[in-house]
């Protein structure tokens, strides 16, 4: 069997603001958070084949399973049961983007694969939409990868117009990991409160994940003090952190200047 590889960007994901409400019953916690995307991030190719079957290729590769466990293999196979077609797609995964990393990740791969799959198996997207929230909560947000206002568990989505598309943006990863669940988990309880406008907003996961990842405060600093940088914050539950500048200029010249020890993406929000 052939047949043209097709390509998807798994678009690297950003929480403009995010405001923790609450606890569920469920274990996982009340947002409220702002969802932006980068016009950069992962690629996935697909290709029909007999057997299902993923490659991870790329700068991070080598911190990522390429098994049954990968998000990118969970969701073939989530999509290939429920539409009750044979799972056969070669897949290959270009890992550009820091894993555990408050930047979507394994969600914005997950995501990317059911679009991928839903277009070369000829299924319907409805499917896809049914699949995302179970693969987890930021699948649905990556899985539209447009600006959108999350609630409930993240999940739970509208989209909005946030005035920032085509803002350039420079992501500084400081390399180190950090597990989501530990950092929801390090959440002191107290709500500060419903999110407005975005930009007055905060990230409520800043403080546990800076408890857990110090390194995250000097990457902020860093940010804070870059000519044109206009805001600057952390991405998710981290360590991510984003500053949005006033020209492509001032982002790159920033992007020039970080230290080589962090990890940096220059790129804009779609
Ligand atoms: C914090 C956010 C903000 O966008 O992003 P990342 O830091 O992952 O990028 C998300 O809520 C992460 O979503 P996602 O990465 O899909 O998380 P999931 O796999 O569903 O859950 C991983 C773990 O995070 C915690 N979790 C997740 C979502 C939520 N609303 N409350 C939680 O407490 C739970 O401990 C859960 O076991
Ligand atoms: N394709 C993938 N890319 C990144 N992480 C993945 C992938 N598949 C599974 N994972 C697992 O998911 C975890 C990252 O999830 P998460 O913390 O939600 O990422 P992020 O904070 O970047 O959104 C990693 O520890 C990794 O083991």
């Amino acid at each position: 069997m052939s047949s043209p590889p097709l390509t998807e960007i798994a678009a690297a994901k950003i929480n403009l603001a995010l405001h923790v409400r609450g606890k569920r019953p469920d274990g996982r916690h009340d947002l409220e958070t702002i969802f932006a995307f980068c016009t950069d991030g992962d690629r996935l190719t697909a290709e029909l084949a007999d057997d299902l079957s993923l490659t991870v290729t790329g700068p991070f590769a080598a911190m990522l399973d390429d098994g049954a466990d990968n998000l990118v293999h969970r969701a073939a196979a989530a999509l290939a049961a429920e539409a009750r077609v044979g799972k056969g797609v070669r897949l290959t995964l270009d890992k550009r983007l820091p894993v555990a990393s408050g930047i979507g990740g394994g969600s914005a791969d997950a995501a990317a694969a059911l679009r991928l799959l839903t277009s070369l198996w000829g299924i319907d997207p409805l499917l896809a939409q049914r699949i995302a929230p179970t693969l987890g909560s930021d699948v649905p947000a990556c899985l539209l990868s447009m600006t959108a206002r999350g609630e409930g568990a993240g999940d739970a989505l509208t989209l909005v117009d946030a005035g920032i598309a085509g803002s350039p943006i420079l992501l500084i990863n400081p390399r180190l990991p950090l597990s989501t669940a530990a950092v929801f988990g390090g959440w002191d309880g107290v709500d500060r409160g419903p999110l407005g406008n975005w930009r007055d907003g905060r990230n409520d996961l800043e403080a546990p994940a800076r408890a857990l990842v110090p390194e995250i405060g000097r990457v902020l600093d860093w940010l804070g003090v870059r000519e044109g940088a206009e805001l600057v914050r952390m991405s998710g539950s981290g360590a991510t952190c984003f500053a949005l500048f006033d020209s492509e200029e001032a982002r790159d010249t920033a992007a020039a200047a970080c230290p080589p020890q962090w990890w940096h993406l220059a790129s804009v929000l779609r």
